[in-house]
């Protein structure tokens, strides 16, 4: 291709994503798109669509992003480039979700009908805006009975501030306005800017691993053009490499012997560490490179760390290994061997969030075939002695001796929670008993609420969002975000089986609260962890001191006593079950610990 024609192309391109609220319809959208725009059959859709990986399509949820290139002819004859971007819907992967918001000029921006606004609705708004995007309001579900589309409509008005007034009245499920929905991406979603004949700029906006290719980057251009051969340099780290293969996604992999202004496929270059393409960096060409990177970059740290260790000990290794190899596909994943006296040898992992925790480790378990045992997550405190000098703890075991402490401090989100008038009360008596500090309440329409809280995140880690389910019915949504370290009254509180101290047990407490969470704790672990030959005293404590306690009493019959003989099915089943409990034993000391013992520390809802 010429530049004229790279230019005339150009014309034709666009690039969007679908944002909206989990379960607001973006898969089955994205599904429809793509069949309308003839990517694939009927038969090619039930195997394949957006979302690929197992874990995702049992949870429902995106987790990695994907971009997809199809051709549209629109009402005005003309044959037009898509390229429709996927992001992934959740908290955790905000900073994904920016970057690959950045790749587009428009944005398709789903909301229920029956639903309304909610949190993550705002959150995906607000990164669009960010990113100047062009966003088109669609009101999906209307063929819903409990559909209100004029008064969703309105919300996205008086809510958002954006002209709903052309927002299509879609069905995703019955496959109702999408036509209009393709014409209008056409209509409003600008198309690129940039020069062909530029120095390369590349947005990196995700990347994998790929065993055949190494590292497959997926990339947007932005300026230049890239071509298989070619020299290119990683702005951020300044490694360079040699093209090996550029190509998109129709969804298949389609090879391509340049991309251009505009385009969004993918390119691999022999790269064998996902770190090399970190999202969010720009590929300059090595020969002629940009001056300036394109902006926004931002390197990812965890958030929640926890500690990962094989149940049965001689699969540390193949931890270790299963470890590495997830860390190839992702980048956020940070882990380094950790040894615990309760637990032995292990890892301490730090993730961005805690679905990213509990997805790293059900792929561990389900992929690798290993089983784990988790000790409960913990936030990074920063932690200054009396002598000045300023630690980062992220394992309570490693907390320094309350006298040598001078401060602590701990990460604070700002917590939105959106929810029905009625849920009012529930949700401000929880962030209260949270530590929350009240910032704001605003009415969405007459009957729906935003309330804004700043919140520890040690406290969300623990069990907020699940209490929050709970006591507003499932009607609340919920979306936060760092806003960075303040100063508390926090103890480290030990954990005693036997009078032996359980490192993996301890945790962080505010002050006030200790008592009372000690007392739930040994109360906890007294129901959690089975009787034993003998008598086990659980115990509580700040330093020297013990505030809680109680005992497990010692066992007293062979479980199979109580089969009264007979029956051996019955029996067998006993002894099964028995079995199933012991795999996620651990001995510690002398006491046997279940793997829920672990996380009781977490639970404080009953
Ligand atoms: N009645 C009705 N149901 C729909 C419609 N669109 C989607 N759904 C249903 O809503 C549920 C969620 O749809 P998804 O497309 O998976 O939602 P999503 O927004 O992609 O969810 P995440 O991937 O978790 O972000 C599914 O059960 C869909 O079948 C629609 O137009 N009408």
């Amino acid at each position: 291709m010429n530049n004229e024609q790279r230019r005339a192309r150009q014309e034709k391109i666009r690039n969007f994503s679908i944002i909206a609220h989990i379960d607001h319809g973006k898969s089955t959208l994205a599904d429809r798109i793509l069949e309308q725009t003839g990517a694939l059959t009927e038969r090619e859709m039930k195997e394949q669509t957006l979302d690929a990986m197992d874990l995702e399509r049992e949870r429902g949820i995106t987790i990695k992003l994907n971009a997809v290139q199809l051709t549209y002819t629109a009402k005005d004859g003309e044959e037009y480039i898509f390229h429709l971007i996927d992001t992934p819907g959740h908290v955790d992967f905000t900073y994904e979700v920016s970057r690959s918001l950045a790749a587009c000029e428009g944005a398709l921006l789903i909301v229920d009908a029956a639903q309304g606004i909610e949190a993550q609705t705002l959150a995906n708004v607000y990164l669009a805006l960010d990113n100047d995007l062009e966003i088109l309001p669609v009101i999906n579900k209307i063929d819903l009975p409990s559909a209100e589309p004029e008064r969703v409509k309105k919300e996205v008005e008086d809510v958002i501030g954006l002209d709903a007034s052309d927002a299509v009245l879609a069905s995703a499920k019955n496959g109702i306005g999408i036509g209009e929905i393709l014409e209008q991406v056409v209509e409003k979603v600008p198309a690129p800017t940039g020069d062909p004949e530029g120095p390369l700029k590349a947005l990196i906006f995700d990347s994998l691993y790929d065993s055949y290719r190494g590292v497959v980057a997926y990339i947007r251009i932005v300026e230049g053009t890239v071509k298989p051969g070619q020299k290119i340099r990683m702005m951020a780290t300044g490694k360079e490499f040699e093209v090996t293969e550029i190509g998109v996604f129709t969804p298949k992999a389609e090879k391509r012997d340049e991309l251009t202004v505009g385009d969004v496929g993918f390119l691999s270059a022999s790269i064998k560490n996902v770190g090399d393409t970190r999202v969010g960096d720009t590929i300059t060409s090595a020969g002629n490179p940009a001056s300036e990177p394109l902006p926004g970059y931002r390197k990812m740290n965890p958030m929640v760390y926890c500690g990962l260790y094989p149940v049965d000990t001689n699969e540390y290794n193949d931890l270790r290994e299963a470890l590495e190899r997830l860390e190839l596909n992702d980048a956020s994943l940070q882990y380094e061997p950790e040894t615990s006296q309760a637990l032995g040898f292990g890892f301490r992992c730090g993730f961005l969030g805690l679905l990213h925790m509990e997805i790293i480790q059900e792929r561990i378990e389900r992929e690798f075939g290993i089983t784990l045992i988790t000790t409960a997550p913990s936030v990074i405190y920063n932690v200054t002695l009396t002598n000045g000098e300023e630690l980062k703890v992220d394992n309570p075991a490693n907390m320094p001796d309350a006298q040598k402490i001078e401060h602590v401090e701990e990460p604070y989100v700002k917590a939105k929670v959106m929810v029905p008038n009625d849920y009012v009360g529930a949700v401000m008596e929880l962030c209260q008993g949270k530590r929350g500090i009240f910032i704001d309440m605003q009415y969405l329409d007459e009957n729906r609420v935003q309330i804004v809280y700043e919140i520890p995140l040690s406290e969300i880690v623990y069990d907020f969002f699940d209490q929050l389910k709970s006591s507003t019915k499932g009607y609340a949504s919920f979306d936060y975000e760092l806003i960075g370290y303040k100063q508390s009254k926090l103890v480290k509180m030990d954990i005693l089986l036997n009078s032996e101290t359980v490192d993996a047990l301890s945790v962080i407490v505010h002050r006030d609260s200790a008592y009372e969470r000690g007392k739930i704790i040994v109360e906890k672990l007294k129901e959690l962890i089975p009787r034993q030959q003998f008598e086990v005293p659980i115990q509580a404590s700040i330093g020297q001191k013990i505030i809680a306690r109680s005992t497990i009493k010692a066992m007293r019959k062979n479980v199979l006593a109580k089969c009264y003989g007979g029956d051996i099915s019955r029996k067998r089943k006993l002894l099964e079950k028995q079995k199933e409990g012991k795999k996620r034993m651990k001995s510690v000391g002398s006491v046997e610990v279940p793997q829920e013992a672990f996380m009781a520390v977490l639970r404080m809802d009953d």
